[in-house]
């Protein structure tokens, strides 16, 4: 999934200059290591007196993965004061991306309305919010279409039907491609990729469905639970079935559920504002991999032996990352297999 990091780093949201595949597996690896930690249990969240002896080694190895963040950051901030600089009165020739912005902001002083720390903080925020929720949910649907051949071959047909094979799949794609909106719906149901969703705290006395929650206490949503439910999900509960989602027959299926049986980016006020972004991001990939190229396991593994086992944090990723074999299915296309498309 580390196409989809470059795609985020680079492009017009981050402006990376450098986003190359090495940068992004290794920004994808620290932010895998900042979710792991947010979602471990710390006995110090709950006994803080033993927050100086750092028991387990957290707050160590945060300060560590923290470092690693700052450089990245730093760098980020650095190439786009560099080119701004370079740039001087000279109209810009690409349109501006998120970190752009962030420094055209101005106080009444003139000067940078937020300080460095800052713009890293919501740089860190936005990346992380979006990159490990869309690759582990992409890594999740390529799991469950490995493992399931015929379901596989299905979301290629259409693809096949939607797009053809003498070009490659664009944005407006992918509101007819119903069967493979119906996969990522799935996905999400089985594995979403926030199982707890983000921590949230009453901000007073209240009831929910008969249950007090006094003021100040931390609720978690287990939406993993929500999507296993035997009392919601009667039919195959345990079973990948993308087509639970195509029996209402509409032109285009819709991701958000209506009837909140699922709920990946949550709900409310603080519902996750990257929805469409993400939701966009996760089906071009998946159509564009299962489109460019034909995917089977290493041999002698086959379909139904593939480990579908989770590693448990703050996402949900896979416990181990899935290794898949590519053959290329466009000969005519070109484009689809250069790493220098725009
Ligand atoms: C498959 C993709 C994604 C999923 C499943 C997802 C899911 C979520 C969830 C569950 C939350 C927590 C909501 C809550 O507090 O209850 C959240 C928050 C957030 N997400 Fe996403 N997200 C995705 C992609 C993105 C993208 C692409 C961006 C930005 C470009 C983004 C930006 C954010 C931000 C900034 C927040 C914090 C909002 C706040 O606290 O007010 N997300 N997301």
């Amino acid at each position: 999934m580390n196409v989809m990091t470059q795609m985020l780093l680079s492009k017009r949201f981050f402006g990376c200059k450098d986003a190359g595949p090495q940068q992004s597996a290794e920004f994808l690896h620290i932010t895998h290591q900042v979710f792991w930690l947010l979602g471990l249990f710390n006995i110090a969240d709950y006994l803080p007196f033993l927050r100086w002896f750092d028991l387990q080694g957290y707050e160590r190895l945060m300060r560590q993965v923290q470092k690693q963040m700052d450089v990245f950051h730093s760098n980020i901030l650095q190439e786009h004061r560099l080119e701004h600089e370079a740039r001087g009165d000279r109209p810009r020739d690409k349109p501006e991306d998120f970190v752009d912005i962030l420094l055209s902001l101005r106080g009444n002083d003139g000067k940078e309305h937020l300080d460095d720390v800052e713009m890293k903080a919501l740089i860190q925020d936005m990346i992380a919010a979006a990159i490990d929720t869309s690759s582990v949910t992409s890594e999740w649907a390529m799991s469950e279409m490995m493992k399931n051949p015929q379901i596989l071959r299905r979301a290629q047909e259409e693809v096949d039907r939607v797009v053809g094979a003498d070009r490659c799949v664009e944005e407006s794609d992918l509101m007819h491609l119903s069967f493979l909106r119906s996969i990522v719906k799935e996905t999400f149901r089985l594995h979403p990729p926030g199982p707890f969703l983000i921590t949230h705290e009453a901000t007073k006395d209240t009831e929910v469905a008969g249950y007090h929650i006094p003021q100040k206490t931390q609720l978690f949503v287990n939406t993993y639970a929500l999507g296993r439910s035997h009392d919601i999900w009667s039919e195959r509960t345990d079973e990948f079935w993308p087509d639970r989602w195509m029996d209402n027959q509409q032109e285009k299926v819709e991701i958000r559920d209506e009837k909140l049986r699922i709920i990946p980016f949550s709900v409310g006020r603080r519902r996750c504002p990257g929805a469409p972004l993400g939701q966009c991001m996760v089906l071009l990939a998946l159509a564009t991999l299962i489109h460019a190229f034909d995917w089977s396991l290493p041999p002698p593994l086959q379909p139904h032996e593939l480990s579908m086992e989770e590693s448990f944090g703050l996402t949900l990723p896979r416990a181990h990352p899935l290794v898949g074999i590519a053959m290329p299915r466009l000969p005519n296309i070109q484009q689809a297999y250069s790493s220098q498309q725009d």
